[in-house]
């Protein structure tokens, strides 16, 4: 039996069927308007405009104060330009946020960057950008620049939409994490050493799989002959040769370069190359679209040195950070899109003259340099195949030789402010303070102690200002050029030697009213009888350097000179010298590259080979190590290595000498500072041990003679130990005797008198016969030098 319903239930079912269709409506309608809300809101998230407009405007170079600068071309022209030109309500489709995007919510939230989402361990599938951060640094503020924005690269949240709304509620676009590129830690990598075939013919080679590279260059720019110059020709080079395929660089997932200059010293903004602002790093931005087919993942930024350079390249950071989180998330650069029309052109102009050359059969080669028209068809004559010279490229061959100094150059009026007078266009002398000093009776320098050379008649003088080496110690880095090869012209070593001398007497004549002057000395001073190439540069670069010796030697003047241990070459050509000296900066390899920062990749073994020369040469003239000693670089530990190193050389002297500081911003620069300066005790400590070392050898060496007032010790070979003294001092006359008679001769055949009481070891090295003059100060026993007066022997003089 059913039983019958009761009042209350009657009610409720009448109610439900008079409320049902509007409470059901209203849920709908709640449920819709929440949907769309939260659908509005994530679309207007991802969306939002950038806070600052001028974070994604391009037109950076307007900037008055020098920061990122965007020239007008790239600008205008540049697709990949165009691309980034962001309007504050963009037309392209919505970027959505997937699932895979909680984590990056969270991340956002605790304030982590967004390398660090990327940088954990992925699944091995995991596609991954290499970022590879290239430098080449002369005086070293690139490198600096190079290493900070390696590690500031991603190392803040980026400027992009704000984070994502709650997962569930969004559909996806963007890949998700096993799609989207992670990025591995930065390499950096310093041009100047590397071997460039392995990274500039064709990509890095990356041990990741899934993996492609992005170049980012930071590049300085110099007028003068730099390690940018060797970097831009290779690119160059590789761009030309045929063997290569035009865009050998076109598997890179992008480029983009930075570069630094002095806008205040070369202020002119168009063109390209040394001379103009940031003109090597336009160049290299030029040459690498081209390699890559334009794939310029951000247009070229440009920091001035003397303006705020580090806000610049902070602010093309940012920029770049979000065009290469855009490359993580999929959205490449195609092949030409980055060109700008002139490198269009260009890559137009090369394909089409390779696509003739294919045309064209190695047998053919023979007829096309014989005659103009350009061979399509395989002709039927020509027979022998003609030898193609793959070393030589067309573009160095017909490169125009270059005045190595010109005179309307900065580096002209630089080493000129610093007292240096220029002998025609690659040559230099330059008053040494020893010489101001001697002339006044205030003491001659160390040669004067140890071998007799009286200062005041001694010229300071180079053929060479170009060096291969970038010393940290040198005065002159910035300043002088680099190279490692000769490729200025070369002027007559009577026209160098005409005018180094006229250079020196007029600087003397110029101390004629200079308090406290001897007459006596001051008239000697104008008939040289010594010659210092140690000035600056590297003497044995110049082409000459046998016949410029010889007009020395006729006029009875002798040489001493001074080299880098580079050029084993010309070393080995080098002819007779009175004291022939190698710079030994260093022990063993990395310590050498960190301190005298060679510009040639195989410097070690050029150091090694200029070692067997010398020790080949030992028995024809007076040979001489020269360390000099910096702390924190080539002192602490290497003792035995240096023993090592004589032991190879069997030089007859090694002159052990503290760095002198000078306090340049260059010196700062390169990292140096008065904490780097040995006292004379801690030059003393290190070559007695250096001494038991040699002993501990089976060496002949002993300390013969000292120079406190310029830190300087001699270590001789026991040869020059006759009749229970030390015989250190240069019989020069003999010397022009022997050279004058043509026959055969020996260092030993011009020793001259024993070695006065007071240069010997253990009593001090100044010559009672002079006023010694204390300098005022708090380093005592450190040589400090006045700079920028530049009155102080050169870093290898
Ligand atoms: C001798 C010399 C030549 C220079 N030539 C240029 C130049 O042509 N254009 C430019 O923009 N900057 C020029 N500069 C400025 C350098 O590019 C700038 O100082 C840069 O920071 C040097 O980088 P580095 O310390 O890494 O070698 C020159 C500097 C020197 C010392
Ligand atoms: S110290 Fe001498 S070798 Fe070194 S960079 Fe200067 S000039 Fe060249």
């Amino acid at each position: 039996m059913v039983e019958a319903p009761t009042t209350r239930s009657l009610d409720l079912l009448e109610l439900w069927h008079t409320a049902r269709i509007p409470t059901i409506t209203a849920f709908v309608a709640i449920y819709l308007i929440v949907t769309l809300r939260r659908r509005y809101l994530a679309h207007r998230a991802v969306y939002e405009p950038p806070r600052s407009p001028s974070k994604l405007e391009p037109q950076l170079s307007a900037k008055p104060d020098g920061t990122v600068l965007l020239p007008q071309k790239f600008e205008d022209t540049s697709p990949s330009n165009k691309r980034r030109k962001l309007s504050p309500t963009p037309k392209r489709e919505p970027k959505r946020i997937t699932g895979g995007e909680v984590r990056k919510k969270k991340i956002a939230e605790s304030g982590e960057s967004d390398t660090s989402v990327t940088q954990h361990n992925e699944p091995t599938n995991q596609k991954s950008i290499q970022i590879f951060v290239f430098y080449s640094s002369l005086t070293g503020s690139t490198a600096k620049y190079a290493e900070q924005f390696a590690k500031d690269l991603f190392s803040k949240p980026l400027h992009t939409p704000s984070p994502a709304p709650p997962v569930t509620d969004v559909p996806s676009a963007v890949p998700d994490s096993s799609e989207r590129a992670v990025f591995l830690p930065p390499i950096v990598e310093n041009l100047d050493y590397l071997d460039l075939d392995d990274y500039f013919i064709s990509p890095a080679s990356l041990k990741t799989p899934n993996a492609t590279s992005v170049y980012l260059l930071l590049i300085p720019t110099y007028e003068i002959t730099s390690p940018v110059d060797a970097f831009l020709e290779h690119l160059s080079e590789t761009h030309h040769d045929f063997r290569i395929d035009t865009r050998p660089l076109r598997s890179l997932a992008g480029f983009s370069v930075f570069g630094l200059g002095d806008k205040e010293g070369w202020p002119n903004e168009e063109g390209r190359g040394g001379g103009i602002f940031c003109g090597q790093a336009k160049e290299a931005d030029r040459w690498m679209s081209k390699l890559t087919g334009g794939k310029r993942v951000f247009p070229i930024g440009m920091g001035d040195v003397k303006g705020d350079a580090t806000g610049s390249l902070a602010e093309w950071r940012e920029h770049l950070e979000i065009a290469l989180n855009d490359l993580a998330n999929g959205e490449s650069i195609t092949e030409s899109q980055g060109l700008d029309s002139e490198d269009e052109e260009d890559v137009a102009q090369d394909e089409g003259s390779n696509s003739k050359e294919t045309l064209v059969d190695v047998e053919d080669i023979g007829n096309s340099i014989r005659s103009d028209s350009t061979p399509t068809t395989k002709s039927k004559k020509s027979k022998a195949p003609l030898p193609v010279d793959f070393t030589i490229t067309s573009k160095r061959s017909s490169a125009k030789v270059k005045e190595m100094v010109p005179k309307d150059s900065p580096t002209y009026t630089a080493l000129t402010k610093q007292g240096y007078t220029i002998v025609g266009s690659h040559s230099g002398v330059k008053l040494c303070r020893w010489t101001k000093s001697a002339l006044r009776g205030r003491g001659s320098c160390y040669k004067y102690s140890f071998y007799g050379i009286k200062s005041h008649l001694c010229m300071e003088t180079t053929p060479s200002l170009s060096c291969s080496n970038k010393c940290v110690f040198c005065w002159r880095h910035g300043t002088n050029p680099v190279s490692t090869t000769w490729n200025w012209t070369v002027d007559a070593p009577d026209l160098v030697l005409q005018g180094a001398m006229e250079g020196h007497y007029k600087k003397i004549k110029m101390m004629k009213g200079v308090p406290g002057i001897r007459a006596d000395r001051f008239a000697e001073a104008f008939t040289i009888r010594h010659c210092a190439l140690s000035l600056v540069g590297e003497p044995i670069f110049y082409p000459h350097i046998n016949e410029f010796l010889a007009m020395l030697h006729e006029r009875h003047i002798s040489s001493f000179l001074v080299c880098n241990a580079q050029h084993p070459d010309q070393l080995a050509r080098l002819k007779y010298v009175t004291q022939l000296y190698v710079s030994i900066d260093a022990s063993n390899k990395e310590s050498l590259r960190r301190i005298d920062r060679p510009l040639h990749r195989d410097f070690w073994e050029r150091f090694m080979k200029c070692l067997e020369i010398l020790r080949a040469k030992k028995d024809r003239m007076r040979t001489v190590f020269r360390l000099t000693l910096v702390k924190g670089f080539n002192i602490e530990d290497e003792v035995e290595g240096y023993a090592d190193l004589v032991e190879k050389g069997l030089p007859a002297f090694v002159e052990v000498k503290g760095v002198t500081y000078c306090g340049t911003s260059t010196s700062v620069g390169a990292g140096l500072s008065m904490q780097n300066v040995p006292f004379y005790e801690e030059v003393c400590e290190f070559v007695r041990r250096l001494n038991e070392a040699l002993q501990k050898r089976g060496l002949g060496y002993g300390i013969a003679a000292e120079h406190a007032h310029s830190c300087c010790i001699l270590i001789a070979s026991n040869d020059y130990y006759i009749n229970n003294k030390w015989h250190t001092v240069i019989d020069y006359k003999k010397f022009f005797e022997l050279l004058e008679k043509g026959d055969e001769f020996g260092p030993l055949d011009y020793v001259g008198p024993p070695t006065a009481e007071w240069a010997v070891w253990g009593n001090g090295g100044f010559d009672p016969a002079d006023e010694r003059v204390y300098r005022k100060g708090k380093n005592k026993g450190k040589v400090i030098e006045e700079a920028p007066s530049g009155e102080a022997e050169s870093g290898c003089g």
